[in-house]
């Protein structure tokens, strides 16, 4: 398969790294990085290792069959623009949040699949990303249901040697993910803790219900997700990542904007009163910081 990685940073690194074991990729992303793999390959560090040589640039290829989207969620529109000109047959959003998927479809005329990711990636500098963490894949169409081209992008994934599940519950299985993002990233980010930290004590109370939040918002969206399965989602990741620093904390730790607009942002109505406030939260720190209008 043909694959090109839009948003070679840490994740698109790592996937874009695993899959030229068996596949051509091209990584799109910035200049120094982009050199570096050129002259001297991309190195995978850490739980996995190998040296590979796919193609890097700066821009988006002609022609695709795949077009796996690794930038973060507030670039998904521009990464769009960027390969509107790409001949492709499909694009897979691992990314964060809810709704990358849908700006893919709508901007672009390839079907776009949706996919949840729990590999963990560093860019550790120009030309080497470390795999902290081997997770899986799951990806399928993002309507829900059998797709053939999920299907077949699934067995590409796994002839690369990445675990990969095919889903036909997409739906339910990004807004499960959205509720983990949502009880763990913001209050992690905002008190500076790590993630087990929210497992005792006042704040695993604020992360339940930030999680039930994103439940009762998924089940009037039509997808069946209960309290129960929420909360146990969020506490399970809380206790699997206890040593974890978020990509949110970490995002606020080194003054970058976060993705919290796709993330609390996503159910911060009247009815979600803890996730409007860590998302109001977050967004002024952001705004003070100069990282948003
Ligand atoms: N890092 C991880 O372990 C995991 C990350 N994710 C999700 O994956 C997404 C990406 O996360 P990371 O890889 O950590 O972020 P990152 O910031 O390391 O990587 C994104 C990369 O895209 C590049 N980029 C953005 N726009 C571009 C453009 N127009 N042209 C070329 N390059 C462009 C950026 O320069 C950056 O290097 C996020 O939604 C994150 O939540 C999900 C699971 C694990
Ligand atoms: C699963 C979790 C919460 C792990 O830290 C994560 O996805 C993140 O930090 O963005």
């Amino acid at each position: 398969m043909d694959v090109v990685v839009f948003g070679a940073g840490s994740l698109g690194s790592l996937l874009g790294g695993l899959l030229a074991r068996a596949h051509d990729v091209t990584l799109v992303g910035r200049h120094r990085h982009v050199e570096r793999v050129r002259r001297e390959g991309l190195r995978v560090t850490g739980a996995v290792e190998a040296t590979v040589f796919p193609d890097a640039r700066t821009d988006a290829p002609a022609s695709a069959d795949l077009a796996l989207v690794t930038v973060k969620a507030y670039d998904t529109a521009a990464a769009a623009s960027a390969l509107a000109d790409t001949d492709l047959d499909a694009t897979l959003s691992l990314q964060n949040g809810l709704g990358n998927e849908r700006r893919l479809a709508e901007a672009l005329d390839a079907p776009a699949l949706a996919g949840t990711c729990t590999y963990g990636a560093r860019l550790v500098g120009p030309g080497e990303v470390a795999c902290t963490g081997v997770g899986e894949v799951v990806l399928g169409a993002r309507e829900g249901g059998a797709s053939t081209l999920a299907d077949r992008v699934g067995a590409a994934f796994t002839e690369a040697d990445v675990a990969t599940t095919v889903a036909d519950d997409m739906p339910r299985r990004l807004w499960e993910k959205l509720a983990v993002n949502a009880g763990i990233n913001a209050p992690t980010a905002l008190a500076r803790i790590q993630n087990g930290s929210l497992l005792d004590g006042d704040v695993a109370d604020l992360t339940r219900t930030a999680a039930c939040e994103v439940a009762a918002a998924a089940r009037a969206d039509g997808v069946d997700l209960t309290d129960d399965a929420a909360v146990n989602a969020v506490e399970r990741v809380a206790r699997a990542t206890a040593d974890n620093r978020s990509s949110m904390l970490q995002d606020v730790e080194k003054a970058r904007r976060t993705e919290v607009d796709s993330i609390n942002g996503v159910v911060s109505g009247p009815d979600a009163p803890v996730n409007r406030t860590l998302t109001a939260l977050l967004r002024a720190w952001e705004r003070e910081r100069g990282l948003r209008e």
